[in-house]
């Protein structure tokens, strides 16, 4: 098998690659020409976060099997076409979080007390203390925003310089936070508030992009410190600017910026910001790590075995995959309406399988429901082998039952998620070659086909309503598919679900919320 490793990974893992029989091209330096005209020959990539793997790669790409990501983001691979193509992509989400914790660390301290604008003075040969003065950490309150790995890494070593640490993160259990002795923020307004030092540590997802913006800097405290070592543009970088210059943000670090390479940003301009060129993970030991880790799942793809790490579906290989295709697919639906539609932490996840289903290999559709849940938060970090383990991690405990594996009983998956203040609950069937429906939520019965978008509202079970939000969609020219009702005549509520051809504006969308008699509407991406 012929490997092509176009951007550097540690020798430990080229070795690795040779010692296993593998032909070993390492080219770092092919132009994206070359790289189209020779990629036809090889059946795995080997890339970091530079190479562009999108459909004008896969269309060259005719022999290509796996992708491996030597590191943790996938935003510069296109899923969809590697998936469509069954192409396996792979990642090492756990090799490098110790030296992103410890780059974050670095910044922190590095920025706080001018030390690269100390040593860039001295390197021109001027012994000048003036203006360098910095703070100290002792005592003082840092906001972590996002308690995941690198997050949980990054509170424990902040703790042992005595500061007292609170966090941000909606999609993690109670439990997490206690287990770090970290204080939850219910919102994000509560940690700009109070937090002298602010960093950042979500994956880049359309909720988290610009999450730190104008309106956030707007109640900070004055004289916040900032640091992404994260995702560029998880702190707004023109909101980053006004701040600095406003001083309301007294110094920033950063290691990550929007359209990287980018040697060309303004924050450069800023005396109190320093910035790394993506190092976070640039350290021996985590790349040895990945290097090692990404070598041994592209050889493990490549030969068909278990692949811990595969980012996308291909890697699930079983005699019934076709039958639970559907079932996995209903499964992964049912698990994705819930952080669309919720924002309270899952604590407990009960499902229950009865029919047809409940004969089938039911853990594997556990494991697409989990992946289902996490995945709007997590992204990538999410796959069908490590979906169990990742609720675990996250204090969130998960039970399975079966009701009845007789034939001629309606095939059902319920699924009860249990959260600190509500029980959510969401049902579905598979109806033979028509695929999987949404038979129940919350209480409110349908027969709803899945798709890309789906408005769900939820109002008094009163006339009018249903006429003016199909109104106001119109208005903003998206098309209605499909319309399902359901109704709990006990509490005089209903809920709708549209299927609509398009993203609906946010606009549209808070004109919706704002109908007398809606009380809740959200727009669910499948
Ligand atoms: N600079 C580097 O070289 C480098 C190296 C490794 C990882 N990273 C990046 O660091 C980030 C964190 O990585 P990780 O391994 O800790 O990820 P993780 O998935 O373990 O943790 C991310 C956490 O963010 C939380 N989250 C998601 N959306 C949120 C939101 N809207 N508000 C608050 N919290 C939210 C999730 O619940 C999760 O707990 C990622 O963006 C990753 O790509 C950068
Ligand atoms: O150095 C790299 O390859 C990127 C590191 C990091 O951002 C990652 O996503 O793992």
């Amino acid at each position: 098998m012929k490997i092509l490793v176009a951007e550097t990974i540690s020798e430990k893992g080229i070795e690795k690659l040779m010692n296993e029989g593998m032909t070993v091209d390492v080219n770092t330096k092919l132009s994206r020409e070359e790289l189209l005209k020779v990629i036809g020959e090889y059946d795995a990539i080997i890339v970091r976060s530079v190479t562009k793997i999108n459909e004008e790669f896969y269309r060259r790409a005719t022999k290509l099997k796996v992708v491996g990501r030597a590191g943790n983001g996938v935003d510069n691979i296109d899923m969809e076409g590697a998936t469509k193509r069954g192409i396996i992509v792979v990642n090492t989400p756990e090799s490098n979080v110790v030296s992103a914790a410890e780059h974050t660390i670095g910044l922190l301290i590095s920025s706080c007390r001018n030390i690269p604008q100390a040593h860039a003075r001295l390197g021109k040969r001027v012994w000048d203390r003036s203006n360098l003065k910095g703070v100290e950490l002792l005592n003082k309150t840092v906001g972590i925003v996002g308690l995941g790995r690198i997050g949980s890494l990054v509170a424990t070593r902040l703790k042992a310089f005595g500061m007292n640490v609170v966090a941000y993160d909606p999609y993690i259990s109670d439990a997490r936070f206690k287990k770090y002795g970290v204080e939850k923020k219910e919102n994000l307004e509560e940690l700009m508030k109070e937090a002298d030092f602010i960093t950042v540590h979500t994956p880049k997802t359309e909720e988290t992009m610009g999450m730190i913006g104008k309106d956030q800097f707007r109640v900070a405290k004055k004289g916040v410190r900032v640091v992404n070592c994260a995702r560029g543009g998880i702190i707004d970088e023109q909101a980053l600017e006004e701040a600095l210059k406003e001083k309301i943000v007294a110094s920033a670090g950063i290691d990550v910026l929007v359209g990287e390479p980018n040697p060309t940003s303004p924050l450069l301009d800023f005396d109190n910001v320093i910035i790394t060129p993506h190092l976070g993970a640039d350290t021996v030991e985590a790349q040895d790590n990945v290097g090692i880790t990404v070598a041994q799942e592209v050889i493990s793809a490549l030969r068909g075995e278990m692949v811990p790490n595969a980012v996308n579906l291909p890697t699930i290989q079983s005699q019934e995959l076709e039958t639970l295709k559907a079932y996995l697919q209903l499964g992964e639906v049912l698990g994705k309406i819930y952080y669309q539609l919720e924002k309270e932490a899952v604590e407990k996840v009960e499902i229950t399988y009865s029919g047809e289903v409940a004969a089938l290999e039911t853990s594997m559709l556990t494991l697409a429901i989990l992946k289902g849940i996490f995945e709007p938060v997590l992204k990538e970090k999410v796959n069908y082998v490590n979906a169990a383990l990742t609720a675990e991690s996250r204090g969130v405990t998960v039970t399975e039952s079966r009701e009845s594996a007789e034939s001629n009983c309606l095939a059902l998956i319920q699924v009860k998620i249990i959260s600190k203040n509500k029980t959510f609950t969401i049902s579905g069937t598979v109806l033979g070659k028509g695929g999987g429906r949404i038979v129940e939520l919350n209480g409110y019965e349908f027969d709803v086909t899945p798709s890309a978008y789906m408005l769900m509202a939820e109002n008094i079970d009163k006339p009018g309503i249903v006429g003016q939000i199909g109104t106001l969609l119109g208005v903003s020219k998206v098309n209605i598919a499909t319309m399902q009702l359901g109704r709990l005549a006990s509490d005089k509520r209903a809920m709708m679900v549209l299927a609509v051809d398009s993203d609906v504006p946010k606009e549209t969308l808070q004109f919706i919320g704002g109908v007398e008699g809606v009380v809740k509407v959200r727009l669910v991406k499948l």
